[in-house]
This record gives C-alpha cells, sequence and structure tokens, in this order.
C-alpha cells in the first residue's frame, strides 16, 4: 500500500469497491432526483388523441381557403366539444364545431382556428351561431396530434436516466406509478473521540460536542444515501473494533470520523487493518491528508480525519460519489466551473489545497472567486458561509489575484447569485 495517494487514485480505489445496489420499486412520486432502474415504457401514445391546442373552432381546413377579410367564409357552429367529451358525428360542409383546448379533435375536422381572430354573425358562438373567418386555416393548425411524444410501448425513460420533477409528471402520464430504482445505501456514522459529547449536552472541561456525525449524516442524507448516527465511541482500538464489526453487519457503507491520524489515541487504521482489508491512509488534500479506507467483511469502511473541513472535505470528494455510484448515478462528482482569484492565494503545502470559498457572477457573467480568511480545518461555520472549494493543485506555488481557479460547486441555493 503507497504511503500517500492522489485524490483521484482515492476516488478510484472507494469507487471500485462499491457497486450499484438492488432495486426497489418506489411510489412515482418519490422516484425524483433517483435513477432508473429498468426502461420505463408508456401504456398509451402520449398524447392518447390528436386534440385542440386553443380553445376556438374546428372544421376541415379546405373549406376556409378562399377565406379572406374581403370575402369571410361564414360556417354554422353545430355542436360544442369541451376537454373530456368526445364529438363522434360528422361535420358537414359549411359547418364548424365549437371545439376547447384539451378536447379531441373530431375524426371530421383537420385544422383548429383560435376564437379571438373569429367573428360571431348570428349568436355567442355556441352551438346554433354562425361564426365568420377572414383568413384560411392552416392544416393541422393548432391541433396537438397523437403520439407526439410517445408511442404506446416505447420506452419513455431508460435504465440509468435520473428522473427530474417533469419526468415524474411524465411517467404519471404514461401510466407508470411505480418505479424501480437502486435502494439508498445504509450509512452508518460512526464519531470516534473521547472528548466528544452530544449537542444536547454543554461540554465540561476538555470535552466538546459530536459536530462531525451531524453534518456527515447531513451530508449522507444529501447525497441520497440513509445515514444511521451510532453512538460515539471512545478512544479505544478494543471499542472502535467492537463498533465497526457491528456497524459492517447491518449497513451499507461506514463512516468514522477522527482517530485517523498517528497520534497515541488514533485507532481507525488499526482497527481496520485487524478487522479486515487495510487499502488506504494518506490522500494528496489539505484539509485532509489523514484518510483510511479498507474492507471490514466486505464493507467497505471509511475513516474520516477529525478535524471538521477535513472529514467534510473527504467526504465530498471521496465518500458522495461512492454513495451516488450505488444509487446508480453516472455523474458522481459535482460541477466545477472556473473562477478569478478576489485575492492572493498562498501555498504553505505541496498537498492540493481545497480552499473555502464563495464564488460569484459579475453583471457579463465572469465568476469571480474570494476564499474565505479563515482556513483552519477545525471550522464548520465557514463552510456554512461557502459555496464552493477553490483548488490550489499540487506544489508549492500559490495563485495571485486574478489568476484562473477550478471550483468544485457545493450546495448551492437560491440565495446565491451565480
Ligand atoms: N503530529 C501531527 N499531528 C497532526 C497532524 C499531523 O500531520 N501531524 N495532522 C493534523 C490534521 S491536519 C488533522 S486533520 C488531524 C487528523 O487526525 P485525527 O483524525 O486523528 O483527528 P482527531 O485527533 O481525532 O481530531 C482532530 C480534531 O477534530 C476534533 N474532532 C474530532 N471528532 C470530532 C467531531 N465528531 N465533532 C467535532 N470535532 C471533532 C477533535 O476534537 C480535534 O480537535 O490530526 C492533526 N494532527
Ligand atoms: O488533514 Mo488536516 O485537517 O489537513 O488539515
Amino acid at each position: 500500500m503507497p504511503e500517500m495517494i492522489s485524490v483521484e487514485q482515492a476516488r478510484d480505489l472507494v469507487l471500485s469497491h462499491v457497486s450499484q445496489l438492488p432495486a426497489e420499486t418506489v411510489p412515482v412520486l418519490d422516484a425524483a432526483g433517483r435513477v432508473a432502474a429498468v426502461d420505463l415504457k408508456s401504456d398509451i401514445d402520449i398524447s392518447p388523441f390528436a386534440h385542440a391546442a386553443m380553445d376556438g373552432f374546428a372544421m376541415r381546413a379546405a373549406q376556409l381557403q378562399s377565406a379572406s377579410p374581403e370575402s369571410p367564409v361564414e360556417l354554422d357552429v353545430i355542436a360544442e366539444v369541451a376537454a373530456g367529451d368526445t364529438f363522434e358525428g360528422d361535420i358537414p360542409e359549411g359547418a364548424c364545431v365549437r371545439i376547447m383546448t384539451g378536447a379531441p379533435l373530431p375524426a371530421a375536422a383537420d385544422a383548429v382556428v383560435k376564437y379571438e381572430i373569429v367573428r360571431n354573425v348570428e349568436g355567442d358562438g355556441r352551438p346554433g351561431s354562425r361564426v365568420a373567418f377572414e383568413t384560411p386555416a392552416k392544416l393541422r393548425g393548432n391541433v396537438r396530434e397523437a403520439g407526439e411524444e410517445a408511442r404506446a410501448g416505447e420506452a419513455v425513460v431508460r435504465a440509468g436516466e435520473v428522473i427530474n420533477a417533469a419526468g415524474v409528471g411524465f411517467l404519471a402520464g404514461c401510466g407508470v406509478t411505480e418505479v424501480p430504482t437502486p435502494r439508498r445505501p445504509r450509512v452508518a456514522i460512526i464519531s470516534i473521540g473521547s472528548e466528544l459529547v452530544p449537542p444536547t449536552q454543554v461540554p465540561t472541561a476538555g470535552k466538546i460536542r459530536n459536530s462531525n456525525g451531524y453534518a456527515l449524516a447531513a451530508a449522507a442524507r444529501a447525497a441520497g444515501a440513509l445515514p444511521t448516527m451510532l453512538p460515539i465511541v471512545e478512544d479505544s482500538l478494543e471499542a472502535l473494533k467492537v463498533a465497526v464489526l457491528e456497524a459492517v453487519r447491518e449497513y451499507d457503507f461506514v463512516v468514522t470520523s477522527g482517530g485517523a491520524s498517528d497520534g497515541d489515541f488514533d485507532f481507525i487504521k488499526p482497527c481496520v487493518e485487524q478487522t479486515g482489508e487495510l487499502l488506504m491512509t494518506r490522500v494528496n488534500m489539505r484539509p485532509g491528508k489523514a484518510q483510511t479506507f479498507g474492507l471490514v467483511n466486505g464493507t467497505p469502511v471509511f475513516g474520516l480525519p477529525g478535524n471538521p473541513a477535513a472529514a467534510y472535505c473527504g467526504f465530498e470528494m471521496l465518500i458522495r460519489p461512492a454513495l451516488r455510484k450505488m444509487q446508480g448515478h453516472s455523474n458522481l462528482q459535482r460541477p466545477l466551473v472556473k473562477a478569478r482569484l478576489a485575492r492572493d492565494a498562498k501555498k504553505g503545502d505541496t498537498r492540493r489545497i481545497y480552499l473555502r470559498a464563495t464564488i460569484t457572477k459579475d453583471a457579463d457573467g465572469a465568476y469571480a472567486v474570494e476564499p474565505a480568511k479563515n482556513q483552519s480545518s477545525g471550522l464548520f461555520g465557514v463552510i456554512q458561509r461557502s459555496n464552493c472549494l477553490a483548488v490550489l493543485p499540487e506544489g508549492g506555488e500559490g495563485r495571485t489575484a486574478g489568476s484562473l481557479v477550478e471550483c468544485i460547486l457545493l450546495d448551492v441555493n437560491e440565495d446565491v447569485c451565480l
């Protein structure tokens, strides 16, 4: 096992040890954001029938061929067809049918003219009226055709596609009420540290609240997984082995935080080594050099460092892609954009640095990125106020203000102007 590997090698290593989970079937409404495990087919044509795209009048277009303002064509309105109704009758020469948007186009008609350009000659345009047309109608104008979007039996969403909100509606229209989708990974979150107390307690001397467990559970949930926060484990090799061996029995992926370094009380590495197979211990990134990964009884176990920002970056770069792969996604990484640094970014370390930063777009659409002043890896609040990680590549050289740097967009919400 090499001492230190690159972020890409680490990501590939983790990805190579996870696979897409078996499918479960969920109601179509719950399929938003999830991946179709099979081709999903429509049971009917979409639309099921040709219908009016406008409120107006349906007729044969040929009847209006000669219509002009000087010599309008007048037709008798013989019936009305609303959405949900049908008109099966004939439309004789000199007649038309009043029709509403969504109503099936009568078989005897081949065009719809919207009511705004039709003049009432007698009556109010309802059946029994006589109406005048001053322009010819386009053949099949204002008609939405049967099977325009899909044919019965056709795959409307392919296996591997991510279903969005519009897709949920599309599938509902196609009669797909249940969707097979890879099930969500069950993720165990174990916070390691004798200094940790739950957030309900006020910490006494030397203690701190467990915030990593909460951040990691929230991040796992945001990645589509089902996280469970297991009890805090004290800094003891034996206690950690018991907790990890128990977790790998029940969960698809185990994430720990803390105790990943080489201190006297750092036990995740020996724990994985003694209970399973240790595959990785260090990644060339900052924050978050101490990243442990291995398999215990075949289950992936990932030991994140204890420093909050280091745990967060390790999760984002190395765990989130794996959780997405398990759910059938093929785009595993966050979007990247290039932005100009708003100030100099010095580099006191040759590792790849992920600067917690805020990206904005100016009036011309150009991106600028401002790294947070405090880049301590002990801080979560800075990430709460950031919207990206700006990347300073491996090597000793920093970047000066105005240089273009790659930025990994984090959970960007509507409050952020991008
Ligand atoms: N001699 C060296 N010491 C350290 C190095 C080093 O290279 N040489 N690296 C430092 C860096 S950077 C990091 S990151 C940590 C990683 O070590 P551990 O994973 O063993 O982290 P811990 O010692 O357990 O904790 C570090 C820090 O984070 C706090 N922590 C831990 N768990 C939580 C939690 N659940 N919620 C909130 N905060 C947590 C913990 O109290 C410590 O303050 O090693 C450095 N040392
Ligand atoms: O692993 Mo530490 O938090 O680099 O920064």
